[in-house]
């Protein structure tokens, strides 16, 4: 599991590590461990520091006062160290530090020159870190934009500066980085898409901050976490021990969402699929699936709702299956005809346009504010919400933490996907997994198979490939 803190958590244990450690200790500890990433990337690059030419885009605070001491690190190691100050304001230990060793300061042109010139082999983003605010103007704009796509090798330092720590937002204009080497904790910016892309790969170095997973904001699921909550069946399994799916998806409209609904449950290892849906749905269905049942009868857990279209008994039909205290996955249309009241042993699985209509807000406010907007459905509601997309978030009412299922490439940002993971959701539910689990198992399911099978595979494909992962996966449970 991968916890992110917010900024408040994270100052509150400075606060305590420094009144054990004292000042400065925390800052040289982070210092080592940004020169170590930074060495061993420019050993991997070029075959050795010596030589290499180190410019530290440096910030007011102790951001910048990390760059500088990495800076002087790498110095003694025989690098050639530059600085180019975001203001006049530096940290002066730092500073004395970085001159030291023969650190120089660059004025702005001199850098921008250097920088189209292709000069410098490393680029140190030092600008800001937890302190910082989203975007960035003036003459480190122009510095960010004038690296971006260029030969140097970009370490952000705590986060890439112009993001904001605890936000999932990109910003208009930030510093992408190729790696980021956290200090302490993760920040959420870190863990939540748009801004994780612009990280590149993320090392957590260890300061000693004391931080209790029961103050995280964040939790992202890892393969062990997926391995362990998977239903893997034992030596005595019957299909009601693994669990009944009762699916109701589709329409004459679109009979596809049926298919794609059933296809998710069937690869996912359910006891039974049972077609609860539209006539004509069904025959396709049957087609594909032989395995799957059109006769009602006992379910352990129900889906409603992927490619229902406008349908007059919405409303009963949610109705019943809630009457029944099944656990149901209400997805896609369902949501749109969800009763006014809290509810229980229900899985909501809208995307951000879904969740926007449900919560009565623009679809930006949910981009923005995703982790609020999961919380606030689930609190609304009573009951277990995922949010799909390109982070996908799961929250529980009345617990702040929010989880986020293994992440996966784009491929899965495609008509059908939300359907399959819906029926695998359902699947999981039938097991007897938690709702909260069942998404996040779900949503890592796909991730990780779509990671494991880069490409433009249709939905109904990916799906056929998670037999082979959920086996591989065995090999990672505790
Ligand atoms: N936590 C820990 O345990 C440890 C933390 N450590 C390090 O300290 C870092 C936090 O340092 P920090 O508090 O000095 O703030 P930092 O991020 O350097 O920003 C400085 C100032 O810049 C300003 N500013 C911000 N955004 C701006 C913008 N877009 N455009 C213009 N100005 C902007 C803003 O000032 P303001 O303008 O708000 O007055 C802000 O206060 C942390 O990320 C980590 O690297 C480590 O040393 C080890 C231990
Ligand atoms: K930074």
């Amino acid at each position: 599991m991968r916890y992110a803190y917010s900024t408040p958590a994270i100052r509150a244990a400075e606060e305590r590590a420094m009144a054990e450690v004292g000042d400065g200790a925390l800052m040289q500890r982070a210092a080592a461990g940004l020169a170590a990433v930074c060495g061993d990337r420019l050993q991997r690059r070029r075959g050795r520091v010596t030589g290499a030419r180190v410019l530290v885009v440096t910030g007011p605070g102790n951001n910048g006062g990390d760059g500088l001491y990495a800076a002087s690190r790498l110095a003694r190691r025989g690098a050639q160290v530059f600085a180019w100050l975001v203001t006049e304001q530096v940290h002066g230990a730092a500073w004395r530090a970085f001159e030291r060793v023969g650190g120089r300061r660059l004025d702005t042109e001199q850098t921008l020159r250097r920088i189209a010139a292709g000069d410098f082999d490393q680029v140190i983003d030092a600008g800001f870190g937890i302190g910082g605010r989203a975007g960035l103007t003036g003459d480190l704009a122009r510095i960010a934009d004038a690296t971006r796509g260029g030969p140097a090798d970009v370490v952000a330092v705590d986060l890439p500066s112009g993001l904001d720590a605890d936000s999932a937002r990109a910003g208009e204009t930030c510093f992408p980085a190729d790696a980021t080497v956290t200090f302490g904790a993760r920040k959420p910016c870190l863990l939540s898409e748009p801004a994780r892309s612009l990280a590149g790969a993320v090392t957590l170095v260890d300061i000693g901050l004391p931080l209790d997973p029961g103050e995280a904001e964040l939790a992202q699921w890892e393969l062990p976490e997926l391995a362990a909550a998977w239903p893997y069946p034992g030596p005595t399994s019957d299909k009601y021990a693994r669990g009944v799916v009762g699916i109701d998806a589709g329409s004459a409209h679109y009979p596809g969402a049926g298919l794609l609904a059933v296809g998710g449950a069937v690869h996912a290892g359910p006891g039974m699929v049972r077609f609860l849906g539209d006539e004509r749905a069904g025959s396709i269905v049957v087609q594909r699936f032989p395995n799957v049942v059109t006769a009602a009868g006992r379910c352990q857990a129900y889906l409603l709702g992927p490619g229902w279209g406008d349908r007059d008994d919405a409303r009963t039909t949610i109705e019943s299956v809630l009457a029944t205290g099944l656990p149901v996955v209400l997805d896609a249309d369902a949501l749109r005809h969800l009763p006014q009241r809290r509810l229980e042993h229900a899985l909501l699985t809208p995307h951000a346009g879904e969740l926007a209509r449900l919560l009565e807000v623009d679809r930006d406010r949910v981009e923005a504010d995703p982790r609020w907007a999961v919380r606030t459905a689930a609190e609304r509601t009573g009951v277990t919400v995922l949010l799909k997309g390109a982070t996908q978030y799961v929250a529980r009412p009345g617990e702040k933490l929010v989880h986020t299922a293994i992440p996966g490439p784009a491929w899965t940002a495609q008509a059908g996907s939300g359907d399959t993971l819906a029926g695998v959701c359902a699947t999981l539910l039938a097991a007897g997994l938690a709702p909260r689990d069942a998404a996040l198992a779900g949503a890592s399911l796909q991730a990780y198979t779509a990671a494991q099978h880069p490409g433009p595979w249709p939905p109904q494909e990916l799906a056929e490939r998670f037999p082979a992962v959920i086996a591989s996966l065995s090999k990672e449970r505790p």
